[in-house]
């Protein structure tokens, strides 16, 4: 009998195609109130399980007897509980690596878009009120030559501190679980103590997984260290920082300004007060959303159900 596989969002044809070449496959597009119910039942029979942007409960699982890997259409993995994973000797697959270039691209779009206010300038033009000369009160401030912050330098924070070094000039300080002799070799790359990177640091870019150890560990205390004039760029979890103190500390000019892929509970309200404030840069959680990148992602992802299912060892294992 064929092993059953639930997609819980949509793959590309060719891919969809080859896991049901192979298995009984059940397909949601998303995950809904509608649909919900349907996706648990699912789980019931299935042996593997394949999606993303959904966060899968302990519930969900004990329900799925038959389960032997996950496979994330994502690099995070904070979707899941990991030590329920290890618990049940489950594996969790996930897409390190490919993601890591179209990623930094969007991190120091939000690093250039923030500090060169191009969004905030852009509405104004498209407004019609660009009606002269712009003034002093509309200039933004210089990234070349300025002093990057990484807080996390993996994968992603690399690459992005690659782009600063050898693109723009900057100087790169970072704090890490560890040091990263290859970023301090082939970067220049410092490592200074987690509070001295939020007091030198003209752009503080957190790249962090989001674990028990980060979630909520930039807030006030931290905003209150970074210069007036530095702006805090995060892409990698809205739920590492205390969302709150970042409107304050952006309310009261504590810091110049944020460029932002990520937040607390997303999609961002509407009603959000980060919308309102003219120094922050927002998007939709975009940071691999490139055609190549996710098509990448998906491969890698359906590899790695694929290899789990076979009972080879998936190239990609968190748990
Ligand atoms: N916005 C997006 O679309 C997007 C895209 C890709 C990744 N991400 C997020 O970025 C995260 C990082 O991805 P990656 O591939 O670079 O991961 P990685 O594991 O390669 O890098 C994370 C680094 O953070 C370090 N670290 C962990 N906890 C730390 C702490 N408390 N203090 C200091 N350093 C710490 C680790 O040692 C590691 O070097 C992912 O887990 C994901 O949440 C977001
Ligand atoms: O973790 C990731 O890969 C991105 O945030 C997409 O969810």
């Amino acid at each position: 009998m064929k092993q059953h596989v639930v997609v819980y969002k949509s793959l590309p044809a060719d891919l969809q195609d080859r896991l049901e070449s192979e298995f009984e496959v059940t397909s949601f597009e998303s995950i809904n109130a509608g649909n919900r119910e349907a996706f648990i039942a699912a789980l019931g029979t299935a042996h593997g399980m394949i999606g993303a942007s959904l966060p899968i409960t302990n519930d969900m699982l004990d329900g799925a007897p038959l389960l032997t890997i996950a496979s994330t259409i994502s690099v995070g993995v904070d979707n899941f509980d990991l030590a329920y994973f290890r618990r049940r000797g489950l594996m969790l697959a996930h897409t390190p690596g490919v993601l890591n270039e179209a990623t930094a691209d969007t991190i120091f779009s939000l690093i250039l878009a923030s500090a060169r206010r191009i969004v905030e300038l852009a509405e104004l033009v498209k407004a019609g009120k660009w009606t002269g000369s712009i003034g002093e009160s509309l200039f933004g401030v210089n990234v070349h030559g300025k002093t990057l912050g990484m807080l996390g330098m993996g994968r992603i924070g690399s690459a992005v501190a690659r782009r600063a070094h050898h693109g723009f000039g900057m100087k790169i300080i970072y704090h890490n679980t560890r040091p990263n002799p290859e970023a301090e070799k082939e970067l220049a790359a410092t490592y200074v103590s987690r509070e001295e990177l939020f007091r030198q640091a003209d752009f503080v870019c957190p790249m962090l997984p989001l674990t028990p150890q980060t979630e909520r560990t930039i807030g006030a205390q931290e905003f209150s260290l970074m210069k007036a004039s530095a702006i805090f760029i995060n892409a990698s979890r809205g739920k590492i920082v205390d969302e709150a103190a970042l409107i304050d500390a952006l309310r009261k000019k504590t810091i110049y300004g944020a460029g932002l892929d990520v937040f607390e509970k997303e999609p961002l309200s509407a009603d959000s007060p980060l919308l309102q404030l003219p120094n922050v840069v927002a998007l939709p959680h975009i940071g691999s959303a490139t055609h190549e990148t996710r098509r990448a992602m998906a491969e890698l992802a359906v590899q790695n159900l694929i290899d789990g299912l076979r009972g080879a060892q998936p190239q990609h294992l968190a748990v």
